[in-house]
């Protein structure tokens, strides 16, 4: 285990999600609709429910659950992508998040330039960006398609190069949200082999992964959610069991 320090890295506190779900109506609907004066009112949908949790400096934690228990919504939570509709979420030091990667990608802008645009929002000054430059290429394997605008490349090599830039930043804290599960298979071995390293260098880490082996191998600690609450927080092995039983 890496943690060296027992600071809160990642704070939650009763934090709650709500989403509107809107039905979606024919023409024919929304008029009957209004002639009968009612309103047709979009669903609530309750994402998180009151979940709180603290996850300490250097600690790699799994968020588990089955589809659709509010993994990824609680991810974006801690990213500041979104924001809680209650409670606070607190983060101490920098994050960078291989959530949604690429989303600050442009597509009529080369690689190279995406690279510095994406370090640059990650908070990265260009004699940094500079300095790993060549890392990143090397790391995302794209060669001299550097120079190509991102629009033409496939959705791995896109991939690649979000991820090479995202692990390449000055972090304290990576969340991971089943990232692995794109790329071929040597390019997954690598990333996996570079999470933990990260992991072993005593960054925080939380890890959003359907993969068993990868969670087990990664993680000392595993956070269940169920239909958007929190069901269990404990030791990965028990986690796992919670998880299936
Ligand atoms: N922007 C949104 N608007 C409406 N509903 C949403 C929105 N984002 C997520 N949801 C809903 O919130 C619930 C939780 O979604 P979330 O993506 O967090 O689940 P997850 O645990 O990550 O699932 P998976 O394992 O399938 O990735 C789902 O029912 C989803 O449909």
């Amino acid at each position: 285990m890496s943690a060296v320090t027992t600071r809160p890295s990642i704070l939650v506190q009763n934090v709650r999600k709500t989403f509107l779900l809107r039905r979606t109506h024919s023409m024919k609907e929304a008029f009957v609709g209004w002639i009968r004066r009612k309103d047709i009112k979009a669903r609530e949908f309750q994402a998180l429910d009151d979940v709180s949790f603290e996850i300490l400096e250097g600690e790699s934690v799994a968020l588990m659950g089955l589809n659709g228990s509010g993994k990824s919504t609680m991810l974006k939570l801690i990213s500041g992508v979104l924001e809680p509709d209650a409670g606070r979420v607190l983060v101490r030091g920098r994050l960078a998040g291989l959530i949604e990667v690429g989303a600050g990608f442009h597509p009529d802008l080369s690689g190279r330039e995406n690279v510095y645009l994406n370090a640059a929002i990650l908070g990265m000054k260009a004699p940094e960006i500079d300095a790993r430059f060549d890392d990143i290429v090397a790391f995302s394997e794209i060669g001299e398609f550097i120079d190509t605008e991102v629009k033409h490349y496939s959705s791995g090599m896109f991939m690649r190069l979000a991820f090479s830039v995202a692990i390449h930043t000055e972090l304290d804290v990576l969340l991971v949200d089943e990232v692995l599960a794109v790329g071929d298979a040597p390019f997954r071995e690598k990333c996996r082999i570079k999470i933990k390293e990260l992991a072993a260098q005593g960054k925080t880490m939380v890890i959003v992964s359907h993969d068993q082996e990868m969670v087990r191998e990664l993680c000392e600690r595993g956070i269940v959610i169920r239909h958007g609450k929190k069901v269990f927080e404990g030791g990965i092995e028990d986690a796992l069991v919670e998880l299936h039983g």
